[in-house]
């Protein structure tokens, strides 16, 4: 007996689930009787003794008796194969998750790692020898397993069975239907689906269904670790390999097939070419999968350039490269974030076959609420900011720090120990928020000043230890983690799934429209920033407001980390206020909040780190507080020149998504993506709430920066416009040739009574306008987030000249509201206001702002030397030459 009473009826059902045909069952119960384990042993020996030929001839018969499946065949299986054989993988998995037996009984220590394998039923021994041992049939591959059992069973019933049996969902969604389709008929795929959607499945249910091993390229630890403990718990046995695997057996276990789904980095990967040929032969490989497979890509938000290498999977993993395999092992591909671009690039890099299927799902999550809203993200706008989570998780009064602090003592001692005072305080738009010099530098909010080297990279010593998350993989030692074992038995799946009720978001607009009405749930809070000191100040500030808060930073003690990751997961924790450490998969449901106090680097990251908030389908918020004054800086990193290009102008598609005040922010993210937003707007954001701002018709505004720009390049004189009044003197022309958006508005304010007030703020937005209307472009080779030096485009400079009287109506973006909201009531009538209207009082006094102005950050003696040596006069005879190499050009 299998260490309890069970009938025949009962070993009969649950060997029909495992895949056992019935003949074979019946056959085995008669001769051992009503034993799961014997049962299992009598047909593994026998059907080895018979060569195999019983077997195939029940396979075939139940096929026509199940007559189920057929439409997915693809090929005539010619080859002898041994279901007995390849099913003692499921076996595996079916003693480990339903712990029938007494053996497994023994084994499993409830939440304990799985390091007993040795001993499980005898009948899976044989295939816990090494790989060179293990008798393999060479006609056994993968492929044919899996289109001759899946043709026989099913395969969507069964899935659905194993989905109910291991996860507790009732079915699967239909872009996971798509995407094991894909793999049952061995095609590549790429799975494009929101965050938190449910692509891990996708790879986890073809090694359930077939018993064979899935491989997943990961790009964190942290990540693998954490999927592993879930499928444990799940009742799947997986493990994860790499430089964070402290157990060294595992690597040995896990090649010789003893996992049913092995973890693994780029770099582990293609160390384990060889010996994962040999488990394709062995146990069979089902799948590889590679998650988070945006990192593939250069124009991804998150490249790791060991992502290119796994081209080696196909090249190594193909029937030119074993002969035992029938078709190429499949790709599954998943990412929650990737472009047009991106997704082209990860079919070329990964040398996915031309057949590859795409499998798109919308990237609208109906349950997010989107917001942007202006802050200096500083000390001084916690109070404002930060208002209503401390209503809603404080405690009533202030309480003791140290008591409530949820900062270990070391971070604390980190925070005492930083400057505090370098964090700026200022609240206003200043008339110096748009700095010429601000795209030359990498600078952060702290005054600290990184510069990038002449190859645009930046060299790793001048890095800030304030930003460096991207650069570093936060638990990829093995010191990291406080994985006593790291591998991850399947045990008895445990219905958590329970605890956390998941419902389906609200699609139609009526529901949506509902969902403004009602309050959030209860839930915790994570806050994105983007320095590792704002961590623990926001901490520190919450946490003295009785918040259970907890900063996050690659840079605090492990121990500390996994603390927080743990309270995080088990509801303890309110807000988390974490850098992009507290990373990619972070999948707890019931997040209600993400804010990002700060400009996140591109769209693809924010839409990522957003996508982390509300995966249980009910409402939640989606706050981005930036400062809409200031044009954001890239972080340190290390980039190529491609990718430092590619780096700036995700930025810029960022900025442009936090100015934009007219189009649904749900609409611009999912287009984003290249999807097209069936809705018109999503109805819950703040742009679909407040509605968009009054257009304003600002042709003469528009004529006017244009008529400057091209007075510049010396195109006015040859025009008939109506503003000729603006000009640039040659002089000026000589010195500088790209005339910058702060000199050009300068020009314009002095030149031009009407516009003398105006505020620079404003004019940065209407240049951005007017770029997007093609009416000027940028005029310097070097990347900027925001058009910094204008130059005229045909299209512009016929607008210049038309006639027409059509008006030029367009919304005005956040900047521009800002720069009219804090604009300075001046009098035309007071003192001040006067002097501005005499045009030397003007120039005075501009060139008194230029002088006291605060240097913003420390510059390095060898930028400074570079712009000292640009302003250095050049002769005449080169100034003449660029003059009239220009004209001519233009004419
Ligand atoms: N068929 C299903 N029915 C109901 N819930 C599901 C289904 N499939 C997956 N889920 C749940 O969806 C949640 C998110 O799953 P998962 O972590 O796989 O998302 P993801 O798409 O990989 O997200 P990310 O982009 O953040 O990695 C999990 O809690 C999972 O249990
Ligand atoms: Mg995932």
């Amino acid at each position: 007996m299998d260490g309890k009473e069970i009938s025949s009826d009962q070993v009969i059902a649950e060997m029909l689930e495992m895949g056992f045909e019935h003949a074979n069952v019946v056959e085995a119960l008669k001769a051992v009787g009503p034993s799961i384990n014997s049962a299992v042993e009598f047909i593994l020996t026998s059907a080895r003794r018979s060569g195999l030929r019983a077997s195939i001839t029940s396979t075939n018969n139940s096929r026509s008796h199940m007559g189920n499946g057929m439409s997915l065949r693809k090929r005539d299986l010619t080859s002898t194969h041994s279901s007995s054989n390849v099913r003692q993988s499921s076996m595996l998995d079916h003693f480990q998750s339903t712990n029938k037996s007494t053996e497994c009984k023994t084994d499993i220590v409830d939440g304990a790692p799985f390091n007993k394998l040795e001993v499980l039923p005898g009948s899976m021994s044989k295939h816990k020898e090494p790989f060179s041992d293990i008798d393999v049939d060479s006609n056994m591959h993968s492929g044919s397993y899996i289109v001759d059992s899946l043709q026989e069973l099913d395969w969507e019933q069964k899935a659905s069975k194993l989905l109910q049996k291991h996860f507790g969902f009732s079915s699967l969604k239909s872009f996971q239907k798509e995407a094991l389709t894909a793999w049952v008929t061995h095609r590549d795929c790429i799975v494009l689906a929101a965050t938190g959607s449910g692509k891990s499945l996708c790879f986890q249910i073809p090694a359930l269904l077939t018993g064979k091993v899935v491989v997943v390229i990961s790009p964190l630890i942290s990540l693998m670790h954490d999927q592993c403990l879930k499928l444990a718990r799940h009742g799947i046995s997986a493990c994860f390999l790499g430089s964070g695997q402290p157990d060294n057996t595992v690597e040995q276990k896990a090649m010789r097939g003893m996992y049913s789904i092995i973890y693994v980095c780029p770099e582990t990967l293609l160390r384990l070419i060889k010996p994962l040929q040999k488990l394709a032969k062995s146990r069979g490989i089902a799948l590889f999968a590679i998650d988070e497979v945006h990192c593939v890509s250069k124009w991804g938000h998150d490249f790791r350039p060991d992502y290119r290498r796994l081209s080696a999977l196909r090249e190594n993993f193909s029937t030119s490269k074993l002969e035992f395999l029938k078709f190429d092992i499949p790709l599954m591909a998943l990412t929650a974030t990737a472009t047009n671009l991106v997704r082209e690039d990860i079919l070329k890099s990964l040398c996915m076959s031309k057949e590859t299927k795409i499998v798109l799902t919308s990237f609208f999550r109906p349950n997010l609420r989107f917001f942007v809203k202006h802050s200096s993200t500083s000390r001084s706008s916690y109070g404002k900011d930060f208002q209503e989570l401390i209503k809603i998780y404080g405690r009533k009064q202030k309480t003791d720090k140290k008591k409530n602090t949820f900062i270990s003592e070391e971070s604390q001692e980190v925070f005492n120990s930083s400057d505090a005072s370098s964090i700026s305080d200022t609240d206003s738009v200043s008339p110096y928020d748009l700095d010429d010099e601000q795209d030359d530098y990498v600078e952060g909010d702290l005054n600290v000043l990184h510069l990038k080297s002449t190859d645009g990279s930046i060299k790793g010593k001048e890095l800030s230890v304030e930003y460096l998350e991207n650069d570093i993989d936060v638990f990829q030692s093995v010191d990291d983690w406080d994985v006593a074992c790291g591998e991850f038995c399947g045990q008895p799946p445990q219905k958590d799934w329970e605890l956390s009720e998941i419902v389906d978001p609200p699609k139609k607009p009526e529901e949506r429209l509902k969902l403004l009405k009602e309050p959030l749930e209860q839930g915790p809070t994570i806050i994105y920033v983007p320095t590792r000191k704002g961590t623990l100040s926001i901490a520190k500030y919450l946490c003295e407001f009785g918040v259970k808060a907890a900063a996050y930073n690659a840079s605090l003690p492990k121990s500390h980390l996994r603390r927080v990751h743990k309270e995080f997961h088990e509801n303890t924790l309110e807000v988390v206020v974490a850098t992009v450490a507290f990373g990619m998969g972070i999948d707890k449901l019931n997040v209600r909040r993400i804010i990002h106090y700060g400009w996140p680097q591109s769209l693809e990251a924010y839409y990522q780190e957003a996508g982390r908030a509300g995966r249980d389908g009910k409402l939640a918020d989606c706050i981005l507080y930036a400062k809409l004054s200031r044009v954001p800086s890239l972080l340190p990193s290390r980039r190529s020149d491609e990718q430092l290009k590619q780096a700036y102008i995700m930025l810029s598609d960022c900025f442009r998504y936090g100015m934009n005040t007219s189009y649904c922010r749900a609409k611009t993210l999912v287009e984003y993506f290249g999807e097209d937003f069936c809705n018109q707007k999503c109805l819950i954001c703040d742009v679909c709430v407040d509605g968009p701002p009054q257009m304003q018709n600002l042709k003469e505004e528009a004529l006017t920066l244009l008529q400057a720009v091209a007075a510049h390049y010396g195109r006015s004189s040859d025009m008939d416009c109506l503003y000729d009044d603006i000009h640039f003197d040659t002089e000026e022309r000589r010195l500088r040739e790209k005339p910058s958006l702060k000199m050009v508005v300068r020009k314009i304010r002095e030149q031009s009574q009407k516009f003398f007030t105006t505020d620079m703020l404003w004019w940065r937005g209407l240049a951005r306008v007017m770029e997007l209307k093609g009416y000027i472009r940028e005029g310097d080779d070097k990347n900027h987030v925001q058009i910094k030096y204008l130059g005229p485009t045909e299209l512009g400079l016929k607008f210049l000249n038309s006639s027409c009287e059509q008006a030029l109506y367009v919304y005005p973006e956040a900047d521009m509201l800002l720069a009219e909201k804090t604009r300075k009531p001046y009098s035309s009538f007071s003192d001040w206001g006067k002097g501005w209207a005499d045009p030397e009082i003007r120039r005075q006094r501009l060139e008194r702002m230029q002088h006291d102005r605060k240097p913003r950050m420390v510059k390095s003696p060898r930028k400074s030397r570079k712009r000292k040596a640009n302003k250095v006069k050049p002769d005449l005879k080169t100034c003449r030459g660029r003059l009239a190499a220009k004209l001519s050009k233009h004419k």
